[in-house]
C-alpha cells in the first residue's frame, strides 16, 4: 500500500496520542482516503464530518501565525533553498509539506534526515546556520491578504479570538515586530516552546492549550474554528475536535486538502456567516 504524505502524517501522530485521540486521528486518515479523488478536482471541497448545523455552532476561533495571518513561509522557504544549494541538492514544496507548522526542532529534523544530510549538517546546527538570516528577513514580514479585515471584524464583533503558532517567543517577537496593532486583538497566544505544547503539530497539543486559556465555561472544541495553511497544523486542529478551514500556499499539492472543512484560497473569501459567525458588513473583496 502506498500511503499519502497526509496518511503518513496521521501514523506518526498515531504513534505518539493515546488510544482515544488515535481512533479518531484513524477515522481522518480514512476519510482522506475516500476524499482524495474530489479533493483534487475543487479546492473547495467541504469534508462531511462537519455539517452545516454544526458550523453554526461556532463560538471561539483560534488563528495560526506563519503563512496564515503573516506572509512568513516564504522566508523558510528562501533559507531552506540557500542551504540545500551548498549540498548540490534543491528545496521542493513535498519537503515544505513536511516542515511547515511545526516546531523548529522537529522541522530542522525533518529538514536532515529528508535531504539525507544529516551526516554533514545535524538538525541544531542547521538552525544555527539560518538563525542570521532568518531574523533580519522575519523584521519585513508583512500580513496576508485579508487577515486585517477578519481579525479586526472578528474582535469588533465580540468574538473571542486567538493565536495557536509552532513559533517560539524570540522570533515570534521578531515577525509580529511592525503587527501590534492585530495582534494586541488577540485575547491570548500560544506558542511552539509554551509549556503545555508538549508537541508540535500535528499533535493537539496547541489548539487544546488555546482553547483552555479562554475566559469563561470551557470551551468544548466543537464549538472552535480554526484557521490554518499547513498540512500538520490541519491534522492538529482535526486532532483537537475542531473545525478547520484550510487557506493553502497554491503550490501545496491540494491532495492535502482533504482534512480540511473548508478550503478558501484567501482569508478574502472567508465568509463568516456560513459559521455562525457575524457577518461582513463591509464591501472589501
Ligand atoms: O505556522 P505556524 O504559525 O504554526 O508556525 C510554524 C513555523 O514557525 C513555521 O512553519
Ligand atoms: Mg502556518
Amino acid at each position: 500500500m502506498i500511503l499519502k504524505p497526509n496518511q503518513i502524517f496521521g501514523l506518526i501522530i498515531c504513534a505518539t496520542q493515546t488510544p482515544t485521540s488515535r481512533v479518531r486521528f484513524l477515522s481522518t486518515t480514512t476519510n482522506l482516503r475516500f476524499q482524495s479523488r474530489s479533493a483534487s478536482v475543487s479546492a473547495k471541497m467541504a469534508n462531511p464530518a462537519v455539517g452545516d448545523s454544526e458550523k453554526k455552532l461556532i463560538t471561539h476561533v483560534i488563528f495560526d501565525m506563519d503563512g496564515l495571518l503573516l506572509d512568513t513561509e516564504k522566508f523558510y522557504t528562501e533559507v531552506q533553498e540557500i542551504i540545500l544549494s551548498r549540498f548540490n541538492k534543491t528545496f521542493d514544496w513535498s519537503l515544505k509539506a513536511k516542515m511547515m507548522g511545526k516546531k523548529a526542532i522537529e522541522a530542522a529534523r525533518v529538514f536532515v534526515e529528508e535531504t539525507g544530510i544529516s551526516d554533514s549538517l545535524t538538525a541544531e546546527d542547521f538552525l544555527v546556520e539560518r538563525e542570521s538570516m532568518l531574523q533580519e528577513m522575519f523584521l519585513t514580514s508583512e500580513l496576508m491578504p485579508g487577515a486585517s479585515r477578519l481579525v479586526k471584524h472578528l474582535h469588533a464583533s465580540g468574538v473571542p479570538i486567538c493565536v495557536a503558532t509552532g513559533t517560539h517567543k524570540r522570533h515570534f517577537a521578531l515577525k509580529t515586530q511592525r503587527h501590534g496593532e492585530i495582534f494586541s486583538l488577540m485575547h491570548h497566544i500560544v506558542m511552539g516552546d509554551d509549556p503545555e505544547v508538549k508537541q508540535g503539530k500535528p499533535s493537539p497539543d496547541i489548539f487544546l492549550a488555546a482553547a483552555r486559556r479562554f475566559e469563561g465555561e470551557p470551551v468544548h472544541p466543537s464549538k472552535v474554528l480554526v484557521f490554518e495553511d499547513a498540512p500538520s497544523g490541519v491534522l492538529a486542529a482535526k486532532n483537537a475536535g475542531m473545525s478547520v478551514v484550510m487557506v493553502p500556499d497554491p503550490r501545496l499539492d491540494s491532495s492535502f486538502h482533504g482534512t480540511a472543512d473548508k478550503v478558501v484560497s484567501s482569508l478574502l473569501d472567508f465568509d463568516p456567516a456560513e459559521w455562525g459567525l457575524p457577518p461582513f458588513t463591509d464591501t472589501t473583496t
